[in-house]
């Protein structure tokens, strides 16, 4: 089944994946596309249409997927659950390490197709026996942060024509090869199925009896500060939108869904030197555990600290932060990089 010619793209119909595909059939490859039908949208059939059109001009066989179930209950019921758990959700995380890239496999399998292909801007290393993500050229399109949860067994199969090239040399191929539409596509931006403010969407998607009203602003000591419309509503580190007016600059440190109360304090407050990360994936343990030069990201285009990772009785990872950390909120990712920026792992801040 290891044909070394065949390769399943995942087709979005944006520019990457259309440029992805020209690459890939430029590289030798048999290359055969799959559209995801994830949630239902207005943009979907224009997406998918750019997709069979592309398909179709390259010669490309093309199928559809309804992943629309799969994709409700693991990523968008997730999501909320998160925030009427008091958790900041990462559902492109989620959705890259259990959904997209799994079930391009699947279908690959099926298809007796080894190789599976996207267009997302990272490459991928092979060292010390293993398999490893590393930065795209793109610095600034960058999407490691979200692929530490992918295990051997997919990491193998990948091939990611994407991580080479900057957005700019993208848009310009694809002019210059006569797709045009392909070429002057918008980015897309945030959580896909979450266009607005996800406060929005919550009021949108949740039933009103399920949603805790309004609830106290409370300062650390537990003093009254001001009513607040929720606690779903705010996320650890929030600072705009809070809706109350203080003299003095005040953060979330902490939301309370039993009693439906939002702690606020000054920044200084709201920084730490550990966490413990539950649901996590180490590529290479040698490289993780216990060493001295490893860095932690826990915001995608944030900063980034140095770290010592171990594992806790509870099979926790411990993460020792060499220096403080502000705002860091249960539910949200932490990926792994070693100095040279190959991706090491991750797992969920509990
Ligand atoms: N609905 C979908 N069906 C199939 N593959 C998808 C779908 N959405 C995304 N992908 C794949 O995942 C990759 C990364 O998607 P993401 O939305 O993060 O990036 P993007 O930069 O907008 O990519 P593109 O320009 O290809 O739309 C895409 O390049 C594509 O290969």
């Amino acid at each position: 089944m290891k044909s070394k010619k065949r390769v399943l793209l995942g087709m979005s119909g944006g520019t990457d994946s259309s440029v992805a595909a020209m690459l890939l059939q430029e590289a030798g490859y048999e290359v055969a596309g799959v559209t995801f039908r994830f949630y239902d949208s207005e943009g979907f059939e224009e997406s998918l249409d750019d997709a069979r059109n592309l398909a179709s001009r390259l010669n490309i066989p093309h199928i559809i997927y309804d992943a629309r179930e799969l994709f409700r209950e693991r990523i968008i019921r997730y999501f909320i659950d998160e925030y009427l758990s008091a958790r900041t959700p990462v559902p492109c995380t989620l959705c890259n390490n259990e959904l997209k890239w799994p079930l391009l496999a699947k279908i690959a399998d099926e298809m007796g197709i080894y190789w599976i292909s996207t267009g997302h801007y990272v490459r991928k290393v092979f060292q010390d026996n293993h398999y490893f993500i590393a930065p795209a050229a793109d610095r600034d399109k960058d999407q490691t942060f979200f692929l530490w949860g992918l295990k051997q067994d997919i990491l193998e199969r990948m091939i990611l024509p994407m991580g080479d090239w900057t957005k700019d040399e993208v848009r310009t191929y694809a002019a210059g090869r006569g797709f045009e539409r392909a070429a002057t596509k918008k980015d897309s931006l945030g959580v896909c199925f979450c266009p607005m403010d996800y406060r929005s969407f919550l009021q949108r998607e949740v039933p009103q009896e399920l949603l805790p009203g309004k609830g106290r602003f409370l300062d650390e000591s537990g003093t009254f500060l001001g009513w607040h419309e929720g606690y779903p509503f705010y996320t650890i580190g929030q600072r705009r939108g809070l809706g109350i007016y203080m003299n003095r600059a005040v953060f979330v440190k902490e939301i309370r869904k039993a009693s439906n109360e939002v702690i606020l304090a000054p920044l200084a407050s709201l920084y730490k030197k550990e966490m413990l990360l539950k649901d996590w994936n180490i590529v290479d343990t040698s490289r993780l555990l216990n060493s001295p030069n490893v860095i932690v990201k826990i915001r995608y285009r944030k900063q980034a600290n140095y770290c010592t990772v171990g594992i806790t009785a509870e099979n926790l990872l411990h993460v020792q932060l060499h220096e403080l950390l502000e705002s860091i909120a249960s539910g949200q990712a932490a990926a792994f990089y070693d100095e040279d920026g190959l991706l090491l792992g991750g797992g969920i801040i509990i």
